[in-house]
């Protein structure tokens, strides 16, 4: 079975556990949009839900998958949301924002009763930091925030390459919040929460992927079938 397939499992999984009149947040990236889509046709054969997606990329599938869509400022709390993720360990701790969305996810899974996070299973490790990890930043006084982060790393026993994330078009990769991504090749994270902590206090960090105890059911379909975890 590809990879693909076991994404799709995996988000199949997941929309089990939606139930009519939910609220859903809707997550980002190559696994989320298969659960995007399957749940649409749920919903053209009837199911009522409303979804609030976390990237103008969710938005535009949502809306060509027919998945009616607010916002967080229209509804209070979600009941669920079912995202992707880079890497999961097994405290159900993360690294998410590969593919840049990682502010808008964690507002929506913070503001969510319950975070499913689908994925096949190369991406279960045991500790953090294999990915790069995505700290999204401020353009401004960028070379500052640059060393702060250097510094936050060094506190943590930590160090590795930084990198602006660049576009398809060879220039700054631009979030939809209209911020610059660094990722850091860190290796391991011995201290994620700890970690979590500094990078979120630095001024011109606007958050990083550091996804520490938002997720409540991690999904990862392998080719023995589909494991779940709760987190401890
Ligand atoms: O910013 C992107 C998200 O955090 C994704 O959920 C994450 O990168 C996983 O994406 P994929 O399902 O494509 O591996």
């Amino acid at each position: 079975m590809n990879m693909d397939e076991l994404k799709r499992q995996a988000a199949a999984k997941a929309l089990e556990h939606v139930r009519d009149g939910m609220k859903l947040g809707l997550g980002t990236g190559s696994t989320a949009k298969h659960f995007v889509e399957l749940l649409g046709e749920r919903v053209a054969g009837g199911l009522k839900v409303i979804g609030v997606p976390t990237s103008e990329t969710t938005r535009a599938d949502a809306q060509r998958c027919g998945v009616p869509l607010t916002t967080l400022d229209e509804v209070d709390r979600l009941d669920l949301t079912v995202d992707g993720a880079d890497e999961v360990d097994p405290a159900l701790n993360l690294i998410k924002g590969g593919g840049g969305a990682l502010l808008r996810e964690k507002i929506v899974a913070a503001a969510s009763d319950r975070m499913i996070v689908i994925a096949d299973d190369s991406k279960w490790v045991p500790t953090l930091g294999r990915f790069p990890l995505p700290v999204e930043v401020i353009p401004f006084g960028l070379s500052a925030t640059r060393r702060a982060i250097a510094d936050v790393f060094a506190k943590c026993g930590l160090h590795g390459e930084m990198a602006i994330r660049s576009g398809k078009d060879g220039h700054a990769f631009v979030t939809d919040g209209g911020h610059w991504i660094i990722d850091a090749r860190l290796g391991t994270i011995t201290d994620a929460p700890r970690l979590a902590g500094l990078l979120g206090a630095i001024p011109g960090v606007v958050e990083h992927g550091l996804f520490i105890g938002l997720a409540s059911t991690a999904m990862l379909a392998g080719s023995q079938g589909i494991r779940v975890f709760e987190r401890p």
